[in-house]
């Protein structure tokens, strides 16, 4: 018997502690390999004695919460985490039961499932291809609009099934999209099991990939009115994925962007691409993926039809049953991400895209590295994009009349999450900004770090040195708690929300007082001049928000270099630029 899916082979090599072992045997299944790990499960490549044919099987098997003990079972690590570990087992089963109801070929299919050795099996078609997150490291350029629409359209077309099932994904991310060698591409899971574990009781943690969720899904926790969810919740994530797509880099958080929007403009990510690249972006296109990215959910195009509508696409792109993704990137397309690095440098071209509204500086952001203190790092597992949100307990439900201005304090409770990532990230992953020039164009683009081949040495200069030095930290928000305020549990799969009320503009918080200008002041004539501050130092009146971009400003001066503060923020982060490189 042929099958179409037996030479699916993982586009990395995994491995983990906890894996289940080659060869063991989960009824007619063998195991082959380990295909992937994500926080919450564990896929394998396996053999079906029973039907002759290859498969993916997914376990669940959250490793922050469980580890393989004895053979095939799993046993929860702290009894303190068996609810916990309950809940998103559940809630596995659940995604389990609902895919199997579908047959799309462009959602996931679930031949079946079972619950055995204290943790549950989904058994899946064996895809062939990788990610959009890891093909998207084989592109030497940002991929035409076609080849856009043709991902865009098989996805929107799988949330529409479950969306006219009163389903929300809430997960979409390049992670998530999986692009066959031949045929279309697959949405590959609901993300339950995250959700499930982000809340199994009242006093708890959201778990989100921070770089595509909406602003909405910070508050829907809050037992005070939340800010609806619904189809909109999904185009946003969606077109996130676009915009880092296209910019090889991912998109800012929603709550950074509730605070102050400093994401590039798409309608300009566009020009500069068109120039830097030679690839254009229709007016269609570029209108619908803007409104989609809207922080404020009222704004956004309200179901699947009124964004594709907005896209001008009425009728499913040509050939996406048999979309070869790799031969449609013509020319973007390279072997290997190693030469798609050397001939985008050979051409010139940036691998990376970045540029900033005049005047501003653009962050590049990694909030890879930040979880809640409580939050156990495995979780973290080859999920740099996801974060941990403080939450705390159930508030009782609000009076109708009270929403307006409580749907006001979450997108701040929201904000105040992203003053900590802000902090956070000013030490982990602070990089090379562009220049834009009058036109609105971006005239510098920086390349990812390239990762030192040997181990970092004190007085090696920082990387991006020369073009941070253009950098002017963001007014910080006004220091605020980092609980998001908390609620009674929801069911898993989230059900479709009501519309949104009309577009409330998102407050603004009002800009910290801008630095005053250095006075000039005669220098001592006598005196000899003082050794230079050390960065702590200098930054000793910064806020626990500004404080790490200071210390990273004055670690730029050459005099500080090998200060023993900067030598230490230097290895952070190039270890974690090194940490980048080598994830998948
Ligand atoms: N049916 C499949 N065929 C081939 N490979 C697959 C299949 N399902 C998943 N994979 C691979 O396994 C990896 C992990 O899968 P998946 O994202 O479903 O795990 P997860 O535990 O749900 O992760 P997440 O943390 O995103 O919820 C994927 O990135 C993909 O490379």
């Amino acid at each position: 018997m042929t099958d179409p899916f037996a030479a699916a082979a993982p586009a990395v090599s995994v491995d983990h502690v906890d894996a289940l072992p080659v060869g063991a045997r989960l009824g007619e299944f063998e195991i082959l390999a380990l295909l992937g790990v994500g926080g919450f499960g564990m896929v394998y490549k396996a053999f079906d004695h029973s039907l002759h044919r290859h498969v993916a099987i997914k376990e669940y098997m959250p490793a922050a919460l469980a580890a393989r003990v004895q053979g095939l079972q799993l046993s929860v690590r702290a009894s303190a985490d068996l609810q916990t570990f309950q809940a998103g087992l559940a809630s596995f089963v659940e995604e389990a039961r609902l895919l199997a109801q579908f047959d799309h070929p462009s959602l996931v299919k679930v031949f079946r499932f079972w619950e055995a050795n204290n943790t549950a099996y989904m058994v899946m078609p064996l895809y062939q291809g990788m990610t959009l997150k890891q093909a998207r490291a084989f592109m030497r350029k940002p991929p035409s609009e076609a080849w856009l629409r043709k991902v865009l359209w098989a996805v929107l077309d799988a949330l529409r099934v479950l969306h006219e099932n009163d389903t929300l994904h809430r997960d979409i991310s390049p992670d998530n999209i999986f692009l066959q060698d031949a045929g279309p591409p697959v949405l590959l899971d609901l993300g339950a099991a995250r959700h499930a574990i982000s809340a199994p009781a009242a006093q708890l943690t959201a778990i989100l990939k921070v770089n595509y969720a909406p602003i909405e899904q910070y508050t829907q926790e809050s037992g005070e009115a939340p800010l609806p969810q619904g189809p909109w919740s999904d185009l946003y994530a969606l077109a996130a994925v676009v915009h880092g797509c296209i910019c090889n880099d991912t998109p800012l958080p929603a709550t950074l962007r509730a605070i102050r929007d400093r994401m590039v403009r798409f309608a300009r990510v566009a020009r500069t691409v068109k120039r830097q690249f030679g690839v254009e972006y229709s007016d269609a296109f570029v209108a619908a993926i803007s409104q989609a990215l809207e922080v404020q959910p009222g704004k956004r195009p309200q179901s699947i039809d009124a964004f594709l509508a907005r896209m001008e696409m009425q009728v499913p792109p040509e050939g996406l049953a048999h979309f070869d993704w790799k031969a449609e990137l013509g020319s973007a397309w390279e072997s290997s991400p190693e030469s798609a690095q050397e001939a985008a440098a050979d051409a010139d071209l940036p691998t990376r895209l970045m540029e900033h509204p005049a005047g501003e500086a653009a962050v590049d952001l990694d909030f890879g590295a930040m979880h809640r203190d409580a939050a156990p790092p495995a979780a973290s597992d080859g999920h740099g994009d996801t974060v941990f949100v403080a939450e705390t307990v159930a508030a009782p439900p609000p009076r109708i009349a009270q929403q307006r201005s409580r749907a006001r304090r979450q997108v701040w409770g929201a904000a105040a999450l992203a003053g900590l990532a802000l902090a956070v990230a000013g030490w982990w992953g602070l990089r090379p900004m562009a220049a834009v020039s009058s036109d609105g164009l971006a005239t510098q683009v920086a390349e990812p770090p390239v990762p030192p081949a040997e181990a970092p040495t004190p007085a090696a200069p920082a990387p991006t040195e020369e073009i941070i030095e253009e950098y002017e930290p963001a007014p910080a928000p006004a220091p605020a708690p980092v609980a998001v305020a908390a609620s009674a549990p929801r069911p898993a799969l989230q059900r479709r929300a009501a519309r949104p009320a009309p577009a409330e503009p998102v407050p603004t918080p009002p800009p910290a007082a801008a630095p005053e200008k250095p006075v000039a002041v005669p220098a001592p004539t006598v005196k000899p001049a003082p050794p230079p501050r050390g960065p702590e130092e200098a930054c000793a009146d910064a806020n626990f928000l500004t404080r790490p971009m200071c210390i990273h400003n004055e670690c730029q001066k050459p005099a500080l270099s090998s200060h023993p503060v900067c030598v230490e923020a230097r290895r952070r982060y190039e270890a974690d630029a090194r940490r980048q490189s080598m994830s998948p």
